[in-house]
Formats: C-alpha cells, sequence, structure tokens
C-alpha cells in the first residue's frame, strides 16, 4: 500500500468523524501517551528515564494540551519535567492539572541542560513562523539536547510543507494516526517521524476530493523492478532509446546511457553525435548519429545535454510525434519552454523532469513555496506527467495524483545526476511502467545508490552510477523474496 499524506482538514476531517473519541479527549490521551512512550525509549536508549530532564514548550492550542498530557506521564516515569507555557491563561487546562498533579513544574524559562525538549507550541492549526518567545527557547538549545516535535515541527505549514523562518528542527515527530503532507514534503525539518496508532484507520476520508491533489510515497514493497521472465529476450523486456550529448558535451549522453543500460536488461540504442564516445565506454550499446537509423524502441529519453539548436528542436519533435512514451528532460526542456504546444495535451505517455529552474522556465514563474500545488497544476494543465527534482522529488500524473520521494540526503545534487535520472526513469517506460511510477522508481533508486555510493563523503555522477546495481539489487532480493515467501508449498 502507498504511504498518505494528508491535509490539515482531512486529518480534522477524521478526528471529527471519530465522535466521541474527540469529544470525551480519548484522542488527545491516545497521542499523549503515544509521545511519551517515544520519548522514554529515547531516553531508555541513552542510560534510562529516572532523574533525566525534559523540557516542554506548550502553545495556546490542543497541540499545547498533548504536550503537557505527555510531561505528566513522564513525570510518573521519575523523569523531571519543566514546562514553559507561552500562553498561560489559554493553555489546555486539563493537561495543566494533570501535569502539576503529577510533579510538572512551570516557570519562565527551562533549565539549561535538557536531554529532550518537546516542540508542543503549535501543530495543526500553526500559521507562520515561530513567535518570539518560542523562538528565543528553541535558538537556546544546546546540540546534545534531542527536540521532539508533537505531530508538526512548529514553523512547518502542514500542507504545504513551507518551513517559514524561524521553525523548529527537530530530531523527532511523533504524529498520530495518519502523515500529515508536511512530513514528506519538509522531511529533513521533521527528522524520523513516528506514527503513532490513535485508533482513526476506520473514520480515514478519501483524499483528493474534488480532484485536490493527493500525495503518497511508494513503500519499498511497491517498487517492483523489472526483472526478466524465463522466456524474455533482448527485445521484449523493452529497449530504451536515448537522446543525448554532443561532440562538445559528450559527458551527458555517457551518463544517460550508463543509467540505462545498468537499469535494466535488454537492451538500449543511442542517437547522437557523441555515439563514439558512448559506445568506447559502453559497448553493448546500439549507436548511431541519424535518428532515421536508430531502429525500434519503446520509449525514448531525450534531452540532456543534448543543445537546444534548430536540429535539436526538429529530432524532439519527430519523437513526440511519435506515439512512443517520451522523457523530456534538459535542453528538451528548454525547447518546450519556448514552444508549449509540443507536449500540451500529447495522448501518449510524456514524462518531464525539470529542477526548479527548469521549472520556472516552463510555466513563467518561479516555483513557490507550495510544490505540491505547482507541480500537480502544469500536470494537469499540459496533461503530461511533471517530475520536479529536489531533495523532495514530487512526481504529478495529469489526474493529480503525486508520489514523492525523500532522499534522505544530498549527496545527488552533483553534476550529471540528472542524465542519470533520465537513463533509469526511461529504462522503466520502455520496461511498461507509467510515467508516474518511472518517475518516482527512478527517484527512490537513484537516492539510494547517492547514499551508497557516498557512504558520506561527495560523490560525482560516475560515482552514484557505480551505486545504482546495489541499489536496484536491495530491491530486486527483496521482490524475490516476498514471491518465496508468498508461493503455496509444493505437495
Ligand atoms: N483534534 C483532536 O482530537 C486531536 C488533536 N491533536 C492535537 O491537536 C493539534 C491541533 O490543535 P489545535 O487545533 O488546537 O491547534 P494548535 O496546532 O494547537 O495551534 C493553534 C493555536 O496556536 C496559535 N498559533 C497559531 N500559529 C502560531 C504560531 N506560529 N506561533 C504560536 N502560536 C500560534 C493559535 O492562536 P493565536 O495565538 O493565533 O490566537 C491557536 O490557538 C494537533 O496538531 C495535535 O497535536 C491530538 O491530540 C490528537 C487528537
Ligand atoms: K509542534
Amino acid at each position: 500500500m502507498p504511504i498518505r499524506y494528508l491535509t490539515a482538514d482531512e486529518v480534522r476531517d477524521a478526528e471529527r468523524a471519530s465522535g466521541d473519541l474527540l469529544t470525551g479527549g480519548v484522542l488527545m490521551r491516545r497521542a499523549a501517551h503515544g509521545v511519551a512512550q517515544v520519548i522514554a525509549a529515547e531516553l531508555n536508549r541513552t542510560g534510562g528515564c529516572y532523574g533525566r530532564s525534559v523540557g516542554v514548550v506548550v502553545g495556546a492550542g490542543d497541540n499545547g494540551g498533548d504536550a503537557l498530557f505527555a510531561g505528566a506521564e513522564l513525570c510518573r516515569r521519575g523523569v523531571r519535567v519543566d514546562a514553559v507555557l507561552l500562553a498561560a491563561d489559554r493553555a489546555h487546562s486539563a493537561g495543566l492539572a494533570a501535569f502539576r498533579a503529577a510533579g510538572g513544574r512551570t516557570g519562565e524559562r527551562l533549565p539549561d541542560a535538557l536531554d529532550v525538549i518537546v516542540d508542543g507550541v503549535v501543530g495543526l492549526g500553526g500559521r507562520g513562523p515561530l513567535r518570539t518567545k518560542a523562538a528565543e527557547i528553541f535558538a537556546g538549545v544546546d546540540s546534545e539536547t534531542v527536540v521532539v516535535a508533537v505531530d508538526l515541527p512548529s514553523g512547518v505549514d502542514a500542507d504545504t510543507g513551507e518551513v517559514h523562518d524561524p521553525a523548529v528542527r527537530a530530531d523527532l515527530t511523533v504524529t498520530f494516526g495518519v502523515r500529515r503532507r508536511a512530513h514528506l514534503l519538509a522531511a529533513p525539518q521533521c527528522g524520523r517521524v513516528v506514527l503513532v496508532d490513535i485508533g482513526l484507520d476506520d473514520v480515514l476520508p478519501e483524499t483528493g476530493r474534488g480532484g485536490a491533489p493527493t500525495l503518497s510515497s511508494l513503500s519499498d514493497d511497491e517498487i517492483d523492478w523489472p526483472t526478466p521472465d524465463p522466456g524474455d529476450d533482448k527485445y521484449t523486456q523493452g529497449v530504451v532509446g536515448i537522446i543525448a550529448g554532443s561532440h562538445r558535451y559528450p559527458g551527458a549522453a555517457v551518463l544517460a546511457t550508463g543509467a540505462a543500460v545498468t537499469a535494466t536488461s535488454g537492451m538500449t540504442r543511442f542517437v547522437g553525435s557523441a555515439h563514439a564516445e558512448v559506445v568506447a565506454r559502453w559497448p553493448e550499446v546500439v549507436a548511431t548519429p541519424d535518428l532515421a537509423d536508430a531502429g525500434r524502441v519503446q520509449a525514448w529519453v531525450l534531452g540532456p545535454g543534448m543543445g537546444t539548436d534548430d536540429a535539436a528542436a526538429a529530432t524532439l519533435r519527430t519523437v513526440l510525434g511519435t506515439d512512443l512514451p517520451v522523457l523530456a528532460d534538459a535542453d528538451a526542456l528548454t525547447l518546450i519552454a519556448r514552444d508549449p504546444g509540443l507536449v500540451d495535451g500529447r495522448t501518449s505517455p510524456t514524462l518531464l523532469t525539470p529542477h526548479a529552474g527548469e521549472f520556472a522556465r516552463l510555466t513563467g514563474t518561479e516555483l513557490g513555496a507550495d510544490r505540491l500545488a505547482a507541480v500537480a497544476g502544469l500536470a494537469a494543465r499540459w496533461s503530461v506527467t511533471v517530475l520536479l527534482k529536489g531533495r523532495i522529488t514530487l512526481v504529478a500524473d495529469p489526474t493529480g495524483h503525486v508520489l514523492g520521494n525523500d532522499a534522505g540526503s544530498s549527496w545527488a545534487a552533483t553534476a550529471g545526476a540528472g542524465d542519470v535520472l533520465s537513463g533509469i526513469a526511461g529504462a522503466l517506460l520502455a520496461a511498461g511502467r507509467s510515467p508516474r511510477i518511472a518517475g518516482a522508481a527512478a527517484a527512490r533508486v537513484h537516492a539510494r545508490a547517492a547514499e551508497l555510493a557516498s557512504g558520506g563523503a561527495p560523490i560525482g555522477a560516475s560515482a552514484l552510477l557505480s551505486g545504482l546495481r546495489p541499489a536496484i539489487r536491495e530491491f530486486t532480493t527483496r521482490s524475490a523474496r516476498t514471491r518465496v515467501d508468498t508461493a503455496p508449498s509444493a505437495r
């Protein structure tokens, strides 16, 4: 099952639909218990709960209520808990009573040496940046203190993931029932996200009502990487054609083609003036300078380093004029920005893979804070699939379904990494995957390849490419294991 990320309104609908659980305060008690358990586990991991020190920053709403009930529970486990009430007259009254009854202290400031600080400033109801008092408290937290956000790091927009300045940067975020959009869109700000079951599963709403975009991510089990069947030959697995690079810039051609060769077995064709360089590096590739001689493919990738002259424009027009799946990147996007009619309304599968700058060129406006709305908007307007690159990759299809992938690190922010991504995604398109799945699976494996190749050190795109095979292996061995585990026993 894909992992879903809901808007604040969708979460509130689910909470309301739970009826008595909400009005009776049961949801809050469950949420707070979850927060306390996560913090206790963190303390136990580093020496135990007894005598440790936790600070709680409490806002005016229910997010503060969660934090106060959690604080009370920690007090009962022998933790010293101090709270700052940002709006003392509006603090959650039952939560505050429970906190005080359990021995929690309130004051104007927190002790200097804290093991954990809890952000109970705002959650779903938050707007804009941290206000002055909370900002001062979090600015003074030392690097040894673990920052735990209740529901969301305060200062981060629940729906767009916009990180206001200042905002809390959490090591751990504890959320309830279902993930919120910000948990993916602002993943680096949230740290590790722990989902606590508060009994909402039966009342979670359908998302995407009224055509609004939905956001989800593929679970590892859904990365169904193409593997050859016993009857497959080099043609039946889907042949991908790469049109990239030039005499002057052969690197893009070599990287994109190498990624396609590595991503799937079968066959890769290449068209372009860097054909000799490509074959010198990848002798298994069938390469030619002329599109007319290319031979049959099941999907095209074109754009990286191919230039934007008349010849490139003519090639782009020819390829988009076929009924084959096409991935357009880099220079192809520049040409499309000049003439959107090339792709607008194209009925065959079309995947555009811009970075933020190329996206701005395509739309004519800078990418704002709401990346999700922007990418879904362009996909719907042109009836194509759009993959917006970045630390969080977003892949939107024309119907508003968006898949996101957090790369987990930014080592892949390096020249040529985009060429590698286009080769991987193109190979998946040729293997018959939809543009949305091809884009999202490619982004996942690309990120994992960067992680494996880097191991904490800088990498170039060639090193990233070398991490691709071990990254793919993690997914193919997983699905092979699943097949074995679920096979009926032979009796
Ligand atoms: N519903 C449920 O059953 C469950 C809900 N749960 C929990 O409730 C949370 C939602 O609670 P909520 O609706 O009370 O909103 P919440 O996020 O606490 O903040 C609203 C207050 O903050 C203020 N404020 C706004 N922006 C601000 C800023 N930048 N800086 C400072 N203050 C700011 C604003 O007041 P203002 O000062 O603007 O008048 C307003 O009073 C949810 O995230 C989850 O944790 C769980 O217990 C599970 C069950
Ligand atoms: K919070």
